[in-house]
């Protein structure tokens, strides 16, 4: 049969020609050039385990903590850093989270890699800085690659834009709702708090308009962090949102003398002085518990093959030769979403413990009320389901506590009062939200035996939803802002359906 050039009477060597006349011949030999470079580069950074020097840590604030900002400007399409940590099998991360105390949370990040699940363990804190760039859900700069060298996969940074220097690095953590996006409906978030209340002053009066909406301003004891925030509310399109939210609807109307009066609405000023109050409200990402899994053995391929497979993870990732090649962007691809072990855990269990059948109506019904929340904060089944999806994902929990003498310093600090997190047991009567989460599980699964072992896998789950069912509380009484959408948007993201919702989907998956 003949093929398309003779049929369309042009030969092959005519097609040549036209080829290399076009100059399509030389494109392609300065792509793979560039291509080569960037690899190059990536290998060196990666074995030496070494930073480009081109970037450097800034303190942004309380709530945020560092950044990694670039020193000079980075050219669109280059590597950037490698997030650097432990290479560990799902086995020995779930060993290891359960070992982790709730305040020694690690950065774990989770991938699919050769068939099998790992994980980048970057809890310790070694100067690298790739463990410390920030999330940017809608507008980030980089983007995490899969990459393997010399057998090993390796998680790093590449540049989606030209980085202006000064500009913080960032890339997108996944789709879910972290809680730092969680009011973020519109692009607002609440203003930055501190602990030090001169700080608070600053940072009560600081949002920054964006052209997605309001952004907290930073504040830092870093001048130069500082410069770039701009003091006074300014109005969006779609209102104000609170700053703080309590549980305690007594402390909320205490708040309610510190509103700051602008042109849309209400902005409440400052945190609760009751710090019990404040550790109420707050979350953090626990850690769920173990599950059983074995440890893949590792062949090494020969250094051809390191050298061959250095971008073979998939072909989005590893587009690297054409020259206006700018990754993928969005959290569909192959990178960076949360994923559960706790939901992985409780997926399985479902398998065993209850059927589709014995899912109590409320709760189906509850599960259709809101899709924004299916997707909230690693408690889903939706989580897992999106982590087959994409393939990898990231888990970013808050830094461990350091040792003394350490230089870094964040607190982990809530979302809404800007308190350090306080351990749930803390919080509640330990006696009290077991009750509580047995009553849940009484009602979501009718298998008595099994309450124990649902008991401690649920426990970070459970505690989230009392907490967000507080919050929901809290809300209800700032809601009274003018603007349907902003309400509307403010109610499903934190609203007491939300807690039956992560359970019953945390049980049973997507029904
Ligand atoms: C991988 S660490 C990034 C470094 C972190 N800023 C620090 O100082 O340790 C992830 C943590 O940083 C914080 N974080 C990351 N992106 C953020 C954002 N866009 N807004 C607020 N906090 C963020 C969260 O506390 C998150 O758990």
């Amino acid at each position: 049969m003949a093929n398309s050039s003779t049929r369309t009477g042009r030969s092959a060597r005519e097609m040549k020609r036209t080829f290399y006349n076009n100059g399509a011949h030389g494109q392609l030999k300065s792509m793979s050039k560039r291509r080569a470079r960037l690899r190059a580069e990536a290998i060196h950074f990666i074995s030496s385990g070494s930073d480009k020097p081109c970037y450097e840590v800034k303190w942004i604030n309380d709530y945020k903590g560092c950044g990694v900002f670039a020193c000079a400007p980075i050219e669109k399409g280059s590597f950037v850093l490698e997030y650097r940590g432990e290479l560990i099998s799902q086995y020995e991360r779930d060993k290891r989270q359960g070992e982790y105390t709730e305040k020694q949370n690690a950065f774990l990040f989770d991938f699919e890699w050769n068939n099998g699940s790992w994980c980048l363990d970057a809890s310790c804190e070694d100067g690298s800085l790739g463990r410390l760039v920030n999330d940017a859900n809608r507008s980030p700069n980089c983007k995490m690659r899969k990459m393997t060298v010399q057998c090993k996969p390796d998680l790093c940074l590449f540049a989606m834009e030209n980085i202006q220097a000064e500009s913080e690095i960032t890339y997108n953590y996944g789709e879910s709702l972290w809680p730092w996006r969680a009011l973020t409906p519109s692009g607002m978030i609440p203003a930055h708090t501190s602990a030090d209340p001169q700080v608070n002053q600053r940072s009560t009066s600081s949002f920054q308009q964006t052209p997605s909406g309001m952004i907290p301003a930073h504040t830092s004891a870093d001048p130069q962090v500082n410069q770039r925030s701009t003091s006074s509310f300014q109005q969006t399109p779609s209102g104000m949102i609170p700053a703080h939210t309590s549980a305690d609807p007594q402390v909320n109307q205490r708040s309610t003398s510190s509103f700051q009066q602008t042109p849309s609405g209400m902005i409440p000023a400052h945190t609760s002085a009751d710090p019990q109050v404040n550790q109420r409200s707050t979350s953090s990402f626990q850690q769920a518990s173990k599950s059983s899994g074995t440890v893949p053995s590792h062949q090494c391929p020969t250094a051809e093959q390191t050298s061959t497979d250095l971008f073979e993870e998939s072909s989005d990732a590893t587009d690297y030769d054409d020259a206006d090649y700018v990754p993928d962007s969005c959290g569909n691809s192959s990178d960076a979403s949360i994923i559960s072990t706790a939901s992985q855990e409780l997926k399985t269990m479902k398998g065993d413990s209850a059927t589709s059948s014995e899912v109590p109506r409320t709760l189906s019904s509850s599960k259709m009320s809101s899709n924004h929340c299916t997707s909230v904060i690693s408690c889903s089944a939706n989580s897992l389901k999106n982590t087959s999806q994409q393939k990898s994902s990231i888990n970013v929990t808050p830094l461990p506590i350091t040792a003394k003498g350490s230089k870094y310093n964040k607190k982990q600090l809530c979302l809404y009062c800007k308190r350090p997190f306080l351990n749930w047991q803390d919080i509640l009567n330990p006696s009290t939200v077991k009750s509580l989460m047995l009553q849940w599980l009484s009602v979501l699964i009718k298998d008595p035996a099994k309450e124990a072992s649902c008991y401690a896998l649920l426990r970070r789950e459970v505690t989230l939803a009392i907490m967000l069912k507080w919050q929901a509380v809290a809300l209800e009484r700032w809601l009274l802002v003018e603007d349907p959408v902003l309400q509307n948007n403010l109610m499903t993201s934190v609203t007491a359906n939300f807690a039956k919702d992560c359970m019953q989907e945390t049980l049973y998956g997507d029904m």
